[in-house]
């Protein structure tokens, strides 16, 4: 190995901070909707956190994805519209208790975040045949979440909060950003600074539903498969790891 290629290699090795910093902002990171300042985001943070979108994986290199920023009061006063018909129409249902549960909740901050982003992917963007698309032909769609992911904890690492907005019908955001038809809206997503990260997912917080324990979720050799002996310090690792998780810690 050349001097030059040892010093990049050593680059790519990621501290333990660095590591430490990753897990924060994976185990920090929030779905915002209720504290959202209405400060401008900076050019430059931006740009940063739309590259990491840009970097996500995605399948045979496709990069099936857009990013339309919404900063048009009047764009987003339409897409709220459409987002409370939507959240009329699903709060029809739950019942009883549960109904009035919904109703209460925030879920979204469309006219509180200075901007707004729709994440969509081009089904075309790479021809009809796509490298690891073929057999399984989501994985585009897949692809497109995983740039959102990366968004999500790069704003996080930014301090910036996101909230993904899914009450809405596509269809009103396919006619409102004038999306063409090989255009899916992935993501409808609130984007700004915060007051401050909630410690715990405000669904957890209002008892609309608990993390469930990784443990129960993880099978062996095929679904559902139980644990053999050998798992067991597998099996107590997870727990570990999760009880800290529960903590904020790594
Ligand atoms: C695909 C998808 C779609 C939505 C969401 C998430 C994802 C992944 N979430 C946020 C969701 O409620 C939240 O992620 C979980 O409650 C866990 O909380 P944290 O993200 O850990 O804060 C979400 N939240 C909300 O208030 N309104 C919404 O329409 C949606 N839609």
């Amino acid at each position: 190995m050349t001097e030059t290629a040892a010093a990049r290699q050593s680059e790519m090795i990621l501290s333990d901070q660095d590591r430490r910093g990753l897990y924060r902002a994976i185990l920090g990171r929030r779905d915002v909707r209720g504290q959202f300042l209405p400060d401008a985001i900076a050019d430059d943070v931006l740009a940063r956190i739309l590259v990491a979108a840009h970097y996500a994986p995605s399948v045979g290199f496709m990069q099936p994805w857009s990013f339309i920023i919404v900063r048009s009061p009047d764009q987003r006063a339409r897409i709220k519209a459409a987002f409370d018909r939507a959240n009329t129409e699903a709060a029809l249902m739950f019942d009883g208790e549960r109904a009035e549960k919904y109703r209460a909740l925030k879920l979204e901050g469309i006219l509180d975040a200075p901007i707004n982003l729709c994440i969509t992917c081009d089904r075309d963007r790479a021809g009809p045949v796509v490298l690891g698309r073929t057999h399984m032909p989501e994985m585009d769609l897949y692809s497109t979440v995983c740039a959102v992911e990366n968004l999500w904890l790069a704003a996080r690492a930014e301090g910036l909060g996101v909230g993904w907005v899914s009450i809405i019908q596509p269809e009103a955001l396919r006619a409102i950003l004038g999306l063409p038809e090989q255009v899916v809206p992935v993501a409808y997503l609130c984007l700004g600074k915060v007051s401050h990260f909630l410690a715990q997912p405000e669904l957890q917080n209002s008892g609309w539903r608990q993390r469930l324990p990784l443990q129960d979720l993880v099978a062996f050799d095929a679904w559902q498969g139980a644990a053999s002996t050998e798992d067991d310090a597998l099996l107590a690792a997870l727990r570990h790891a999760q009880d800290k998780a529960a903590m904020g810690e790594i």
